[in-house]
């Protein structure tokens, strides 16, 4: 298990920090730090505030902020970004864009669950320039080229 350093920015999260909800979990939930509901027209998204900031600090690591399962399936509570990519070395308040890509409106409520941080590892490259590169079996096929099914 890895530490990675968090800062409270709101004190009403000081009792909510994520945590993984059981043993297995890959994600741990962040909540909405609302004063009040937000009501989100269908359509429309808004950015989130959470209330904490972590400075992850390795470049090996990330923390991916995707969709709750439920959120998106039921009620078309998605991310306005699709995926939000959190850098090693962002300080900053973690944010969530929150997007009602379905057909009613929502209610998101203060302190509700509204999406997942996933922390993934980062492999840093370089690009070494070459005129061509050593064959290989798929080429540039690619889009299908393998057939349909
Ligand atoms: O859903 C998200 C996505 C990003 N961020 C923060 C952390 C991330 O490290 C920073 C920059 O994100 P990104 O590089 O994806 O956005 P950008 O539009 O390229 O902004 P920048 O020019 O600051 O890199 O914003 C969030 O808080 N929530
Ligand atoms: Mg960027």
């Amino acid at each position: 298990m890895h530490a990675i350093d968090l800062q409270v920015l709101d004190a009403r999260m000081a009792e909510q920090i994520p945590a993984y909800a059981t043993p297995g979990s890959a994600g741990l939930d962040l909540r909405a730090c609302l004063d009040e509901a937000i009501t989100l027209a269908p359509g429309q998204t808004t950015l989130i505030p959470t209330g904490l900031a972590i400075h992850i600090a390795d470049p090996g690591l990330a923390a991916i902020i995707l969709p709750r399962s439920g959120l998106g399936h039921k009620h078309g509570i998605v991310l306005g970004n699709l995926v939000g990519l959190i850098d090693s070395d962002y300080q900053g308040q973690l944010m969530v864009s929150c997007w009602n890509r379905g057909q009613a409106e929502f209610v998101i409520q203060p302190f509700e669950r509204i999406a997942q941080l996933v922390i993934v590892p980062v492999v840093q490259a370089t690009f070494r320039r070459v005129d061509s590169f050593d064959a290989s079996d798929r080429g540039a096929g690619g889009f299908g080229s393998t057939g349909k099914a």
